[in-house]
């Protein structure tokens, strides 16, 4: 049949956004949503209300907010017996309610299926662990690209790790192994692999979803940036034949301050006093401590940490979590540590602000892939600190590859609502160490820190650039929408022969 004209199309492009209920993956992808809607796309984020709560003031003030819509699906608690108010996995009153948390979840799919069979948007992008959201696609012929959260790097190497676990000969859990078919020499050892963390959660069933889903996926849009892992994302492509678009860092699309400052929650801190503390500090000597929107310490844990930060004598600001657990960090130790420089913010951190501080130079963090891009894109050196998922190949990344940071030399991933049995990790004196080491230096170590600072403000720059008119980020955008005007005028075609 000969190719017909091509149909006029002024069509606005319509895309639907489907977040997973956590932090880590809400908050990137709903700025994702907003960078859709500044290049000239309709863009709805389908959320329940708590998780809507969390993000509706930073699309009120969008420069784009007409082109945002927000789409309220009801989070099925008594269905799955849940507590009611706990829509994202941060807020679940225990872990062994996961298996109840991610029923609930797969309840979400006939709301979901109605609301684009009403729309009928021009594609989805959904996150990985919804995995449903593939049937509808198939079902109204969507084109689905995914969202999985993480960099490429860690998606490869967890490819190539799960393929190469059964030919590792160790003597020891944390002895390294050689992990082949990347493109660097990359050393892991079997206790950092991210299995161990989804071991006993009861959700084979569910990892087996979201493995068939990707399958049927057109690409995978990714908070990352081509220039921090050219290769990793060449070799991510070519192993799964997706394209992928990296379009990050996405934090750096915030630029309000009030958005920089409420990003993800309200912050639990005053804006005003955390920025004039930090003012009346000297550039690059506070040390930033938080450990993502997921962490379980135990008590032990939290008590070795408060000590060898106070013992480090260095500034600090330290984010806990608002919890019973945390009543031992007792106003006296607050107000000790006031004096002594620190502040302990319980509940939420006001993150990107404090880490584009210049008084802020450096940051503990657990490697969550969001943090990592958020420092780098801030310029500031990190002491990783992994606890699980794919945190440790985070801070392989990090420390070995990028050399934009130092471990603390945590040896183990902590399971899945086991954490309590691991006790202490790291103690007092080695936060100590680690801590005067990178924020004072002395000598040669100094260099070394430094050296790292150069590297990461190097990347930060890099950063900036590609999330700039023109960069590869930006590019990355208009190359999705304009693969999908392809899609849809083809459609279209085939529709009218
Ligand atoms: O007090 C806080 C705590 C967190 N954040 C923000 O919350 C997000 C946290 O994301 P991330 O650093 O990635 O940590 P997690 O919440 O632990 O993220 C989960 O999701 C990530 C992306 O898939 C994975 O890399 C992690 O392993 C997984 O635990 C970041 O944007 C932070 O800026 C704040 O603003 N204030």
């Amino acid at each position: 049949m000969a190719a017909k004209a091509q149909p006029h199309d002024d069509h606005q492009l319509h895309l639907f956004f489907f977040p997973f209920m956590l932090p880590g993956h809400l908050i990137p992808m709903t700025d994702i949503a907003r960078i859709f809607a500044s290049h000239g796309t309709k863009a709805t984020i389908i959320a329940t209300p708590q998780n809507i709560s969390r993000f509706q003031s930073i699309i009120d003030r969008d420069d784009h907010h007409q082109s945002i819509n927000i789409l309220k699906i009801d989070f099925p608690f008594a269905a799955a017996d849940l507590p009611p108010n706990c829509e994202s996995l941060d807020n679940l009153p225990s872990r062994g309610l996961t298996y109840n948390f991610s029923k609930a979840n797969s309840m979400l799919h006939p709301q979901a299926d109605d609301l684009v069979s009403r729309y009928r948007p021009d594609a989805i992008v959904s996150d990985l662990n919804l995995p449903w959201t593939a049937e509808i696609a198939h079902k109204y012929g969507i084109p689905r690209f995914t969202f999985n959260g993480t960099c490429c790097f860690s998606l490869c190497l967890t490819m190539a790790a799960s393929q190469h676990k059964p030919n590792v000969k160790v003597n020891s859990e944390t002895e390294p192994f050689f992990v082949p078919g990347l493109p660097d020499p990359v050393y892991i050892t079997l206790s950092q692999l991210p299995d161990r963390f989804f071991g006993k959660t009861g959700l084979d069933e569910f990892f087996e979803k979201i493995f068939e889903a990707e399958r049927d996926t057109c690409g995978v849009v990714s908070n990352t940036f081509f220039e921090i892992e050219p290769e990793y994302v060449k070799l991510y492509e070519k192993v799964t034949g997706k394209f992928v678009y990296p379009v990050g860092p996405v934090s750096l699309f915030n630029t309000k301050t009030r958005d920089v400052a409420e990003r993800g929650n309200k912050a639990s801190i005053g804006e005003d006093y955390c920025v004039s503390w930090l003012d009346s500090k000297e550039p690059n000597s506070v040390l930033y401590v938080c450990f993502g929107s997921l962490c379980e310490f135990t008590e032990s844990q939290l008590l070795e940490i408060a000590s060898g930060l106070e013992a480090s004598e260095v500034s600090f600001i330290w984010v806990v979590k608002d919890s019973e657990k945390f009543k031992f960090l007792t106003e006296e130790f607050e107000e000790r540590i006031k004096e002594r420089s620190g502040i302990l913010i319980k509940g939420w951190a006001p993150q990107v602000l404090i880490l584009n501080h210049p008084s802020v130079g450096g940051f503990m963090t657990h490697c969550g892939w969001n943090s990592v891009l958020e420092s780098v894109s801030s310029g500031v050196p990190m002491i990783t600190w992994p606890l699980f998922a794919e945190q440790f190949y985070n801070e392989n990344l990090v420390v070995t590859r990028l050399k934009i940071g130092i471990a603390i030399g945590v040896e183990q991933g902590l399971a899945w609502g086991e954490e309590e049995k691991i006790g202490v990790l790291i103690k007092r004196d080695r936060v100590e160490e680690v801590v005067t080491r990178f924020m004072k230096g002395g000598g040669g170590q100094n260099l070394e820190v430094e050296e790292m600072r150069k590297r990461v403000s190097e990347l930060g720059e890099l950063a900036r650039l590609a999330v700039n008119k023109g960069g590869s980020s930006y590019v990355n955008v208009d190359n999705l929408i304009t693969d999908l005007s392809k899609h849809r005028r083809n459609h279209r075609v085939t529709l009218l022969e």
